[in-house]
């Protein structure tokens, strides 16, 4: 396995940036082996800074669009860390550190890794230009396995071939896709009331909860199956937590409740690392 390509300084940076961010992915990210851990941190860092733009409150509609298809272009320029820095500058006052730092995300990737890691945020930035130039309109289930696609799907199958670049690891990517749609829906589940505050609205036209509730059913079936199927390693043990996060989350709405208590999420996380 390549060294790490960067300074201590920068690194630790990311991985604070990520335990800031992050409540679901820090641990498992973290606990990743030397090389792979590098490349999902760069890769999710990457992913939340562009999140953070598609989901921003106060920024126009048309600065978004233009601002992702920018950035995804930034990836076939010569030199995407400077285009990127000078393209997220102007918004320092705006966006926050993990999008006007993203440069700094990409140094973490291992150079090996970056064809990958790269290939899929820029995809990921033109997917949610294109769902903001939507309006995030979502009529048909069509639409949301559209949707749960660009924000969570494609990230399954980026996974996928990071155990197969880490070591060798053969994963099935149609199931990784299933695995992202449903974490994404656990989220649209969950966030449902302030989603419609902020006049978003996920759900197909006619879909109650209990229709939401199978649909995340569905995909977690496909991911319990994609789990199963991995050998032992680190991308097992990379998604056990978010899938046993995913499973609680759904059997606790679906019971009257509205999210996790953190005394549930302590003893999922000592159960899952034992
Ligand atoms: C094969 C495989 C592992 C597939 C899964 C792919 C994957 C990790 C998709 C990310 C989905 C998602 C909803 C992230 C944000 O979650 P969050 O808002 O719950 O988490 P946060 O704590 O990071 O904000």
């Amino acid at each position: 396995m390549e060294g790490i390509p960067i300074a201590n300084v920068s690194h630790n940076d990311a991985m604070t940036m990520l335990e800031q961010t992050s409540r679901t992915f820090f641990i498992p990210i973290s606990r990743l082996t030397e090389g792979l851990k590098e490349a999902v941190a760069s890769a999710y860092l990457c992913m939340r800074a562009i999140d953070e733009i598609e989901d921003h409150e106060s920024i126009a509609d048309q600065t978004k669009i233009t601002l992702l298809h920018s950035i995804r272009a930034t990836f076939h320029s010569n030199n995407v860390m400077q285009e990127l820095q000078q393209l997220l500058e102007p918004y320092a006052n705006i966006l926050p550190a993990v999008s006007v730092r993203m440069h700094e995300w990409l140094l973490l990737c291992p150079s090996s890794a970056a064809q990958t890691v790269y290939r899929y945020i820029a995809m990921m930035s033109e997917q949610m230009a294109e769902w903001v130039q939507r309006k995030w309109s979502i009529r048909t289930e069509e639409d949301l396995d559209g949707y749960t696609y660009s924000v969570a799907g494609m990230v399954g199958e980026m996974l996928s071939e990071l155990w197969q670049w880490h070591d060798g690891t053969i994963a099935d990517k149609v199931k990784a896709v299933a695995f992202g749609r449903g974490l994404q829906a656990v989220n649209i589940l969950r966030n449902r009331t302030e989603d419609l505050e902020r006049g978003v609205d996920f759900y197909p036209d006619g879909w109650e909860q209990a229709d939401m509730i199978r649909y995340i059913d569905r995909n977690l079936q496909l991911a319990n199956e994609y789990v199963a199927d991995l050998k032992q390693g680190p991308a097992l043990e990379f998604c056990a937590l978010p899938l046993a996060l995913a499973h609680a989350t759904v059997q606790t709405i679906a019971g009257g409740g509205t999210k996790l208590s953190r005394a549930n999420v302590m003893d999922i996380v000592s159960r899952v690392s034992s």
